[in-house]
């Protein structure tokens, strides 16, 4: 039986796809998988038993990445899983920030017991005008599986859009229209745009990169989108940016201290992954990888170790071993096998950073001696007898 605990609420019909063998009601502490959405990680206790962990969703900033390839937990994400339900709440925030709507809707409620409400609408109205963003210049920081829905989308109503990643895979931009223009100085977004959106992870890189130098580059009356995460922007420097009428709104999913009562943002409660159908693709995502890495060995959509896949094992035995990326340890895994006379079949070594990966398909299931020489061997994590 294999232990999963769900650290957050994970769509029932991705927990309906473990089978038999698997146990969802485990507790963490007894757990080999967990599924987890935004629960914070970094002072949990990880147990030796722990094999991997999935985040159903993108940004994996709650969870201890390097600590985790430390002890050969494999982290998954479901990337691209919830970017549609994300990329329309951004264009739901361009439209609020754009139209007071929600400074309208409130003033009918005010009202809502005045028999001459229809009357008095059409006075009132004129205090809740707003702009169209048809024609205006939009700037997509960070072009990835969100961004680029987002830039695509903005295309199509109408708006001039600016895209800016220095990173941006090869299938990223195939995936971007043309008509995106592609910015290689940020500053440029920042000068040009009135309307800017983050799509960037939160790395050490990232934290507060639009900051009071970035708003002092801006127009008056700059629109300026976060769904991403709280910390990529400065908060102070925004509060005065909204202060001084260089920045008109902030729209922001990340509530806390600062931001929930800012003058001028409209603080949305992190709704951005919140769609029935993006819970759905991110809990199918995240089991399925699970299942994938706890039966086969094999490691697609990993944050801290390299993608390796072997596909289902037809040999007589299969072997995964988390090691570190350092020189000669792959001869001395494969020694290990020769010495105890077992024939390896077909075998996979990758790598990324520190941390490497390595599956071997055997001509017998590797006995305890041979897992045992395996794990003395200096480098070595973790070894797993697949099969
Ligand atoms: N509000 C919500 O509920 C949600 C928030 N998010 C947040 O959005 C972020 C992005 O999500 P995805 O688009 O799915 O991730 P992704 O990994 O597909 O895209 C991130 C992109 O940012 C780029 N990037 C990294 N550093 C950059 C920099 N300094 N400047 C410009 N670009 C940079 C990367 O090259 C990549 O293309 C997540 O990391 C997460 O924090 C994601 C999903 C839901
Ligand atoms: O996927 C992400 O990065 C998100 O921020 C979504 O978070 P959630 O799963 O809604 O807690």
């Amino acid at each position: 039986m294999v232990n999963v605990n769900c650290l957050n609420n994970i769509a029932s019909v991705g927990l309906d796809l473990f089978s038999d063998d698997y146990n969802t009601e485990s507790s963490f502490e007894d757990a080999q998988a967990v599924l987890v959405r935004s629960a914070k990680m970094h002072d949990m206790e990880l147990g030796d038993n722990l094999l991997a962990i999935a985040r159903a969703g993108a940004g994996v900033n709650n969870i201890p990445l390097d600590k985790c390839a430390e002890s050969g937990i494999v982290v998954f994400n479901t990337p691209g899983a919830n970017a549609n339900a994300v990329k329309e709440q951004v264009l739901a925030a361009m439209l609020l920030a754009s139209r007071d709507l929600i400074g309208g809707n409130e003033w009918v409620k005010a009202n809502k017991d005045d028999a001459d409400i229809a009357k008095a609408t059409e006075k009132a109205k004129k205090a809740f005008a707003g702009q169209e963003i048809k024609g205006k210049k939009l700037g997509v920081i960070g072009l990835g599986a969100i961004g680029q829905l987002v830039a695509n989308a903005a295309i199509a109503l109408g708006m001039e859009v600016y895209g800016y990643d220095p990173y941006l895979s090869v299938n990223a931009a195939w995936n971007l229209s043309s008509e995106v223009k592609h910015i290689v100085n940020v500053e440029d977004i920042y000068k040009e745009c009135n309307y800017i959106t983050v799509h960037v992870p939160a790395l050490d890189s990232t934290k507060g990169m639009i900051n009071k130098e970035a708003f002092d580059m801006m127009q008056d009356g700059t629109i300026i989108i976060n769904c991403a995460r709280d910390v990529l922007v400065d908060e102070k420097a925004i509060g005065e940016a909204l202060k001084s009428g260089r920045v008109k709104k902030y729209v922001t999913d990340f509530p806390n201290p600062v931001t929930a009562g800012m003058e001028g943002a409209i603080v949305l409660p992190h709704l951005g992954a919140s769609t029935a159908e993006a819970e759905d693709n991110c809990a199918i995502m995240a089991v399925k990888e699970l299942r994938n890495y706890i039966e086969n060995g094999n490691i697609v959509n990993s944050v801290n170790y390299p993608a390796c896949d072997m596909g289902v094992c037809t040999s007589a035995g299969r072997v995964a071993v988390c090691h570190k990326n350092v020189p000669a340890i792959i001869s001395k895994i494969t020694s290990v096998m020769g010495d105890e006379g077992i024939n390896i079949e077909e075998m996979a070594n990758k790598s990324r950073g520190d941390y490497a990966y390595s599956m071997l398909d055997i001509s017998e299931s590797a006995s305890e001696t041979v897992v045992d020489k395996l794990a003395s061997i200096e480098g070595v994590i973790k070894v797993r007898v697949i099969k």
